[in-house]
């Protein structure tokens, strides 16, 4: 576990060089950790060094504000960048960490080789929802909406036959920072790159999932269209698609740095 001090925060992150010349950093979904990419390692220690890290308030990361917004998480990984002296990457991240690439498209376009979108839209939920889940939680604390939580981020098949799994996250989602989950849902909350998208010059894979009900395969093909360079992949999968289809998942990452 390594740990490092940025201008903000303390960000636990996890570099693995296996000896390749190109990188690609993780971004984590709202309420998970870097271990959320875990079955992408195996497979991907073939072709990248990997870079994953606990977004500020997730995991191990720290954070002390009550609302954090995408550009400060944005700037975050920019600093982690910076600290590891890696110039140019390829992003991955996924539902929040996919409104974190967005940012990082548009405002830092040379520090990126591709970028890849997952489970994730230009605008997440409305303000209404973010705020009763703040609500929710602030009285009546994580565990409560652990329930709507799996079912948001598997599909029935995958809760009923992979249940050690699933526990596993969940339990660690429960563990989570109250005060960063709710600073995370603000960020969340306030994001809209709808107007933005054209702005995005670096290659980017969009993903959804099939079964996703939180960001759509609708959603997928609205910034598909307006990306100028990208392509959109569906899976058959709920809102974590990269731990459903961990396989999968990571051969079209392959596919796409090779194409
Ligand atoms: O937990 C959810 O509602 C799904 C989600 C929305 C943004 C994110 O990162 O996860």
């Amino acid at each position: 576990m390594s740990l490092v001090k940025l201008t903000n925060f303390e960000c636990h992150y996890e570099f693995e060089n296996f000896g390749h010349d190109q990188v690609i950093i993780f971004s984590n979904s709202l309420g998970t950790d870097f271990s959320m990419w875990e079955k992408q390692v195996d497979i991907l220690s073939h072709h990248f060094n990997i870079l994953r890290y606990d977004t500020r308030g997730h995991g191990l990361s720290t954070n002390d504000k009550e609302a954090l917004t995408i550009a400060e998480l944005g700037q975050d990984v920019i600093e982690l960048l910076d600290q590891l002296q890696l110039e140019k990457v390829t992003f991955c991240g996924l539902s929040m960490g996919g409104l974190i690439g967005q940012w990082l498209g548009i405002n830092h376009p040379k520090r990126f080789e591709k970028i890849i979108l997952s489970n994730t839209a230009s605008k997440i939920g409305n303000a209404e929802g973010w705020n009763a889940r703040i609500d929710q939680v602030a009285k009546n604390g994580l565990a409560s909406i652990l329930e709507g939580t799996a079912l948001r981020w598997f599909t029935e098949d995958f809760r009923n036959n992979h249940s050690n799994e699933v526990d596993a996250i969940l339990e660690k989602f429960a563990k989570n920072s109250l005060k960063g989950y709710c600073a995370n849902c603000a960020a969340v909350r306030d994001a809209d790159f709808s107007d933005q998208l054209q702005d995005i010059e670096v290659p980017t894979m969009i993903i959804s999932g099939i079964q996703d009900e939180v960001t759509t395969v609708e959603d997928g093909k609205f910034m598909a269209k307006r990306i100028p360079d990208s392509r959109h992949f569906e899976l058959n999968a709920a809102h974590l698609s990269n731990v459903e289809l961990g396989e999968e998942f990571s051969k079209y990452i392959i596919f796409f740095n090779q194409h």
